[in-house]
């Protein structure tokens, strides 16, 4: 059945987005900050996937993750049985992640900026790719062993509904509706702030297919 409040809204779309909604004190929302990068990054992400394709790994609790990941730049996100941790090599391939293409490096940058975070160098990108029905639990990012630099999340394709919860995994969650070249940044107090993603709605989207495709990017502390 088609949704002709949803068509309707598309149509308007470019018309009544604001360029920025503050969530909390250190978390912005920027309603298509990346729609103009947006087929320079799915040329990266593809470029990145023939070195480092996507794997849907396991958590320490032994179920696998219905989001299939891959990464690039000098770090890598892992999950294994064993716990969660970042790596210089890709355990699947045995090489290092590939190099972080400058695009992304510069969107980054700009959107930290734009949301109040002057300087902004990221060394981890995750490449998180949703099918229909694949979601990603509440968690904190904490991975990194900093939290003086914000989290950059870019979100292509299929929307999705963003949880955003509190400091606490208790504390209520707003959900927050991320759609194709939509960035999302989250630092300072804000930072490590449970999140996650609701199962994404089947469809298709003209840039992805029926996906739904997410790039974050990290500092890791060495
Ligand atoms: O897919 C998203 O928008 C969020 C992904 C996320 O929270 C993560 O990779 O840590
Ligand atoms: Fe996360």
């Amino acid at each position: 059945m088609k949704d002709n409040r949803s068509v309707q809204m598309d149509f308007l779309l470019p018309d009544i987005r604001p360029n920025s909604v503050q969530l909390n004190a250190g978390a912005v929302l920027l309603p298509g900050f990346a729609l103009h990068d947006a087929e320079a990054c799915m040329l990266a992400v593809h470029r990145i996937t023939q070195q480092a394709p996507f794997r849907k790994m396991y958590t320490p609790g032994g179920g696998q993750m219905s989001v299939a990941m891959t990464c690039c730049g000098p770090f890598g996100w892992v999950s294994t049985s064993q716990g969660y941790s970042y790596t210089r090599v890709n355990p699947f391939t045995d090489q290092p992640w590939p190099n972080m293409p400058t695009i992304f490096q510069t969107l980054a940058h700009k959107a930290a900026q734009k949301a109040g975070f002057a300087q902004f160098q990221p060394n981890a990108c995750l490449i998180n790719s949703y099918s229909p029905s694949a979601r990603m639990g509440l968690h904190q990012d904490r991975d990194e062993g900093c939290t003086e630099q914000p989290v950059v999340s870019l979100s292509f394709g299929l929307e999705a509904v963003f949880l955003w919860g509190g400091l606490k995994r208790s504390d209520p969650t707003r959900q927050i509706l991320l759609r194709d070249g939509d960035v999302l940044v989250w630092g300072g107090p804000d930072r490590l702030r449970f999140h996650g993603i609701k199962p994404i709605r089947a469809g298709t989207h003209a840039r992805t297919g029926e996906t739904r495709l997410n790039i974050t990017f990290r500092f890791v502390a060495t």
